[in-house]
C-alpha cells in the first residue's frame, strides 16, 4: 500500500458534522459534568465543593449548601438509586450554558463485542417469575426489575463522542455525562424528566409502560394503539402518576395531570407518558429538594416503595449504582432540572456497563420483560457502535 493510501485510511478527512465544535468538546473526563436538552446545554468543570454524603442525606445536605451558593453558582451531579451509596453532587468551579448539542447522525465505528450479562438472562426471567408470585400473594403491586450488561471496548470512546451519538438517539430527552469520583463517567440519554422547577412552576413527566419501536410505521402505529389500550400497561403507568401526584401535592397550590397518558416515542422505544404540572406554594422548595422527595418513583422502584426496594435487593442480583437514580442541576434560586438516570452506562477507558429495567405488575410475562429490557439496552448499545457477537445478540434481544 502506498504512503498516500495509508495516510488516507488513518486520517479520514473530517465530515462537516465533525467540524461543528460544541461546548461538549471541552468536557473533562476527570471532573466534568454535561447536561443537555433539545434546546440547550450545560457544561461544568472543576469541583469547588464536593458533597461526600450518601443518597437522600446527600440531597438534604446539598439543599443546605444551595442556600449558601454565591449568586451565579450552581450545584450539579448524580444521586444513586440506593440511599446508602455515595452521591456525586458538586458545586463546580465554573459552568457555561450553550446551544443544544448537535446530533451526530453518522453511526460510530462498529465494534464487535461479546457482552457479559451480570446476572445472566435466565436469572432475570426467574426474578420476574418470583416477583409475580409476590405480587400475587403480598402487598406488592409493582416492582421494576433491571439487568446489567458489561461490554469490553476494544478501543475507548470519548464521552463527547458518545454524547453526540446519544443526542441523535434520544431526540427530545436529556443527555448527560458525569465524571465519577471513583473513576469513570456516567453517560446516558434519558427520555424521562423526574422534576423541573422554573420559578413557582413544577413539572414532572413520568414514563412507564413500553413497547419496542421498530422503525416500521405500520408496526409502530399498531404498537402505539396496543400500548394505549393495554390494561396492564395503563395500571403500571397509573401507579407512577399517582405516586408523583401524592408526593408533590403538599408543595403545591395547584396540581394537574391529563386524565390519560399519551405515547412518548424515542428512536428505540414507545412509552406511556403523563406530563404533571403544578404551582408551588411559597417558599418553593428547590428543584433538588423536589427531586429528593420524589425519588425513587415507581418508574424505577415500585409500589409500595419499601417493599419494592426490598424485592429489588433480594431478586435483582447486582448493584444498581447510579442507574435508576437522578442526574441534573439546581441553581442558587432553586430552579433546575433532574432526569431519571436510565438508558445509561458507567463508562471506563476499556469497558461500559449498561443497565435497563422494566416494570413488573400482575399480567407481566418474564420473556416479554426480558425482550423489553433488551430493546431498552439498544439505545446505549447502538450509540457505542456495539455490534454484538451472535450469542450475545440473542440473549440481549431475546423474544418469546
Ligand atoms: C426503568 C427503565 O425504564 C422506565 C421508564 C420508562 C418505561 C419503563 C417501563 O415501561 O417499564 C420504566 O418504568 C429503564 O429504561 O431502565
Amino acid at each position: 500500500m502506498s504512503t498516500a493510501a495509508l495516510r488516507c485510511a488513518d486520517f479520514p478527512s473530517p465530515t462537516p458534522m465533525e467540524r461543528v465544535m460544541h461546548l461538549v468538546d471541552e468536557y473533562d473526563a476527570d471532573t466534568g459534568f454535561f447536561f443537555g436538552t433539545s434546546t440547550r446545554s450545560l457544561l461544568t468543570g472543576g469541583r469547588a465543593v464536593v458533597l461526600p454524603a450518601r443518597g437522600a442525606l446527600a440531597a438534604d445536605r446539598a439543599v443546605r449548601v444551595l442556600g449558601a451558593l454565591d449568586g451565579d453558582q450552581i450545584l450539579v451531579g448524580a444521586v444513586p438509586f440506593a440511599d446508602d451509596e455515595p452521591a456525586q453532587l458538586i458545586v463546580p468551579e465554573w459552568h457555561r450554558w450553550g446551544p443544544a448539542l448537535p446530533a451526530q447522525p453518522e453511526p460510530p465505528a462498529a465494534r464487535t463485542v461479546v457482552p457479559s450479562f451480570e446476572p445472566p438472562p435466565q436469572h432475570y426471567r426467574d426474578a420476574v417469575a418470583q416477583a409475580l408470585r409476590r405480587i400475587d400473594t403480598t402487598e406488592l403491586s409493582k416492582v421494576v426489575l433491571a439487568r446489567s450488561v458489561r461490554i469490553d471496548l476494544s478501543e475507548p470512546i470519548t464521552v463527547p463522542a458518545l454524547l453526540r451519538q446519544l443526542r441523535h438517539r434520544q431526540g427530545n430527552g436529556f443527555v448527560f455525562g458525569c465524571a465519577l469520583a471513583g473513576g469513570g463517567n456516567l453517560v446516558g440519554g434519558s427520555p424521562e424528566l423526574l422534576v423541573q422547577r422554573d420559578g413557582d412552576v413544577v413539572t414532572a413527566h413520568p414514563l412507564a409502560g413500553s413497547r419496542p419501536r421498530t422503525g416500521d410505521p405500520d408496526i409502530d402505529r399498531r404498537s402505539t394503539t396496543e400500548l394505549l389500550a393495554s390494561h396492564k400497561d395503563r395500571r403500571e403507568h397509573a401507579l407512577v402518576v399517582d405516586d408523583i401526584a401524592r408526593a408533590l401535592t403538599p408543595y403545591c397550590t395547584e396540581l394537574s395531570a391529563p386524565p390519560a397518558p399519551t405515547v412518548v416515542g424515542t428512536p428505540t422505544m414507545l412509552h406511556l407518558g403523563t406530563r404533571i404540572t403544578g404551582r408551588l406554594r411559597s417558599p418553593a422548595p428547590s428543584s433538588l429538594a423536589l427531586a429528593a422527595a420524589l425519588h425513587p418513583t415507581p418508574a424505577v422502584c415500585g409500589t409500595p416503595t419499601a417493599t419494592a426496594k426490598a424485592t429489588i435487593s433480594q431478586l435483582e442480583g447486582f448493584d444498581r449504582g447510579f442507574y435508576a437514580g437522578m442526574v441534573g442541576w439546581c441553581d442558587g434560586g432553586g430552579n433546575g432540572q433532574w432526569a431519571v438516570t436510565i438508558r445509561c452506562a458507567e463508562l471506563t477507558e476499556s469497558s461500559a456497563r449498561l443497565f435497563a429495567g422494566a416494570g413488573i405488575v400482575a399480567g407481566s410475562e418474564p420473556e416479554a420483560e426480558l425482550a423489553e429490557t433488551g430493546a431498552k439496552l439498544a439505545t446505549m448499545l447502538t450509540a457505542l457502535g456495539a455490534d454484538l457477537a451472535e450469542e450475545g445478540q440473542h440473549a440481549v434481544h431475546a423474544v418469546a
